[in-house]
């Protein structure tokens, strides 16, 4: 089951129409954020820091919960409660309220300052304050998001600690899954409140891949032909992981024998590429400067996956419409290609999936899926030690595989990054890309 994300605009607008008011909808996301926190920790004596917004509303709300549980819970509010709604939850905690400055810690943090309003950084005295506080839990908790990180872009506007749990309500939104804001979420709990997330934003989760029917043979299970360039071991990562990957047959096209292959992968001398039964062309790794095999890979019309040195002799984005084209840049090649385009990453993927009438899986630490007709993948946190040379080939190898076993761009792309980050956790953190093939 995917998660659904919204910006906070969108969430906003979710919460205008739901078909409870927003007091309900502020009931539910306490109530949820306190019963959170007692499965993750069974009640330690708790501090809950509450803003002057509704995200404030939400802490007094969760500390009347957890009261009632038999929690012993303080609240500090940094200052009085300035919407209506936290005015109402202020008024409906029982208990007392401290001063922000001047609170002294407790073994449970619970961060409800700001979430999707904060409009700026912290005061840096208050950043401080809540940093001591933070260093000084044994638990630190967030309420939807730690306070300090921008909900849409996933930017911290000031330091922001890492909280070892974060529960938010009724989707998550791209900060969730956007660095450097991911790797300060801890384990993200998201909580069903009465809105309705409608959206083509969401977050990856395990694939449906397609089953191997009945009486396949090796075309019908899908052929991929990768193009060789320059340097082929490269491109031999690439096919391993197609093969590994479930495609029934694995042509290479390459002037030289490459040594070290699966006997199943095939190696031909030229590149057939009027071949019918093509199910995925893959050119890119390790091609070098042959830009006249990226030129031959797009007079084919089978769907292809366009990967690394590919990518920066591509030229125009629009080059690729029409093409069936799954592009795999990181970070650099994607500047090389698209430019700097303003706006999250979010917003900079499709706008290059639109302009290149392509599927773009912008790759990074925080990794999306982006396809032309507006639907957005954001990647689960995927272990650090991927970045390690050669996981790039692996990953096109898989989603060329997916595509020509016969998955859609978009879902060939989404079930690859999924799959290639799994097996990274699988290989473990002294893995090299060679390692990821066993545990495809
Ligand atoms: N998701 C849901 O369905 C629900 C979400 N809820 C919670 O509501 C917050 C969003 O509440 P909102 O009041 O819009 O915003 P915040 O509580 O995050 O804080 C905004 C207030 O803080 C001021 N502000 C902003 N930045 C700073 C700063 N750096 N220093 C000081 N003050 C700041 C801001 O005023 P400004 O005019 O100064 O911008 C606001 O006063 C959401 O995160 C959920 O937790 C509801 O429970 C409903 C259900
Ligand atoms: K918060």
């Amino acid at each position: 089951m995917t998660r659904p994300i919204l910006t906070a605009a969108r969430m906003r607008e979710a919460e205008l129409a739901a078909p409870v008011g927003l007091a309900e909808l502020m009931e539910q996301a306490g109530q949820s954020l306190a019963e959170a926190i007692f499965r993750h920790s069974a009640g330690p004596e708790t501090l809950i820091l509450c803003g002057p917004g509704n995200n404030g509303g939400d802490g007094y709300v969760a500390a009347r919960h957890l009261s009632a549980r038999g929690v012993k819970v303080r609240v500090a509010a940094l200052a009085e409660p300035t919407t209506d709604l936290a005015k109402v939850a202020r008024q409906r905690w029982d208990g007392p309220v401290e001063a922000f400055d001047g609170a002294a810690p407790a073994p449970l943090l619970v961060d409800c300052l700001f979430g999707t309003g904060l409009s700026r950084g912290l005061e840096p005295a208050v950043a401080e304050r809540l940093s001591v506080l933070a260093g000084s839990a044994r638990t630190v908790v967030a309420c939807d998001l730690p306070s300090g990180v921008e909900a849409d872009s996933g930017a911290l506007l000031s330091p922001v600690p890492t909280a070892d749990l974060t529960v938010t309500f009724g989707a998550l939104k791209p900060a969730h899954r956007l660095m450097p804001a991911m790797a300060r979420m801890g384990r993200l709990v998201l909580a069903h409140i009465a809105i309705e997330p409608d959206t083509r934003w969401f977050e990856l989760a395990e694939p449906d891949l397609p089953p191997v029917a009945e009486g396949a043979h090796k075309y019908s299970r899908g052929l991929v032909h990768a193009l060789a360039g320059s340097m082929p071991g490269a491109i031999a990562l690439s096919a391993t992981a197609a093969a590994r990957s479930g495609a029934g047959y694995v042509r290479i096209s390459t002037s030289a024998p490459i040594p070290g292959l699966p006997l199943s992968v095939v190696q031909v001398g030229d590149a057939q590429l009027g071949d019918p039964r093509i199910g995925c062309l893959l050119v890119g790794p390790g091609l070098g400067k042959l830009p006249q095999l990226l030129t031959l890979a797009l007079t084919s019309r089978a769907p292809k996956v366009i990967d690394a040195d590919a990518i920066g002799l591509v030229g125009e984005p629009d080059r690729l419409r029409g093409q069936d084209a799954i592009l795999t840049p990181h970070g650099g090649e994607f500047a090389q290609l698209f430019g700097d385009h303003p706006g999250s990453k979010a917003e900079q993927a499709l706008a290059a999936a639109a302009v290149s009438g392509s599927v773009v899986v912008y790759k990074g630490p925080d990794t999306l899926v982006a396809s032309p007709d507006g639907r957005l993948g954001f990647a689960p946190p995927a272990p650090a030690w991927l970045a390690t040379a050669g996981t790039g080939d692996v990953l096109a190898g898989i989603i060329a595989a997916l595509r020509a076993r016969g998955m859609p761009a978009f879902d060939a792309a989404c079930a690859g990054v999924w799959l290639h980050g799994r097996a990274a956790e699988r290989a473990g953190p002294a893995m090299i890309a060679d390692d990821l093939l066993e545990h495809l």
